[in-house]
């Protein structure tokens, strides 16, 4: 479904990204993991033409992205909650999710209210309060339950567990898996959190310093320990 080919990417005259290879199918969930400075970030943004010069092909279902930014992409299905999340703060939680609305189609039709705050219960009882009074972790769940608000079919996450209590970072990962599940999105998820990435995610991709070192199950993931510990600084 999502194909990202020889992607390379730069900032000024500094060469982050190089010839990236991704390929995820129809309802996949991939994850790529790296620490800071791998270029996790720069790889979303350049997939989404947000940021990096970028050099390479992405596409979706065979079609080639082009330079069209991300935000006018939802009625295509595709959907991204950057690193900074982008809520609206003078608006209120129902308004922000409203505002995700607008990428439904016939096809994929729009999720009602109902069924958003039932999976994501943390905002029911917040749906008057403004997108500034909330805290970190509402905002991180609220950024998620926009982008699902229309419903779809590809959904990219930029670490969406930074910054976040223990408990926000378990009630999300169940929460994400389930509505991939559920609405058959494929997901991308860059991650530091390798216990968030195994909970909501099917295939590992390990970022060293710009390019993959690394991609294969959780199975495959778990007996390379040096994978681990040169590129994740983990045992
Ligand atoms: N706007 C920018 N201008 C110049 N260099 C940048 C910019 N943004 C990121 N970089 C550099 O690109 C490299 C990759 O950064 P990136 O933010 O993609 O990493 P990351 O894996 O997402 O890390 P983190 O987990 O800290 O967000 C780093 O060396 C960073 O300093």
């Amino acid at each position: 479904m999502l194909k990202v080919d020889r992607l390379n990417a730069y900032y000024g005259q500094s060469h982050i990204l190089h010839d990236i290879e991704l390929e995820i199918c129809t309802g996949r969930r991939t994850t790529v993991l790296g620490r800071n400075g791998a270029g996790k970030s720069t790889l979303l943004k350049s997939i989404t033409n947000s940021g990096p010069r970028a050099e390479g092909s992405v596409s979706v279902d065979g079609v080639p992205l082009g330079r069209k930014p991300w935000y006018r992409r939802a009625r295509e299905g595709l959907a991204f909650v950057p690193e900074d999340r982008r809520i609206f703060t003078h608006i209120t939680v129902e308004e922000n999710i409203e505002l995700g609305r607008f990428g439904a189609t016939s096809e994929r039709p729009v999720i009602p209210a109902e069924q958003i705050y039932e999976w994501f219960p943390m905002l029911g009882p917040l749906r008057e309060r403004l997108g500034g009074q909330l805290s970190g972790g509402q905002q991180q769940m609220l950024a998620v339950a926009r982008a699902v608000a229309a419903h779809p079919r590809l959904l990219l996450l930029d670490e969406p567990t930074e910054g976040l209590a223990p408990v926000i970072v378990e009630e999300l990962a169940e929460i994400v898996a389930q509505i991939c599940t559920e609405m058959n999105i494929t997901l991308l998820l860059v991650e530091q959190n390798i216990w968030f990435s195994r909970q909501t995610t099917d295939h590992v991709y390990v970022l060293g310093t710009g390019s993959i070192a690394f991609s294969g199950d959780w199975a495959e993931f778990d007996a390379d320990e040096t994978i681990r510990n040169r590129h994740l600084a983990i045992a």
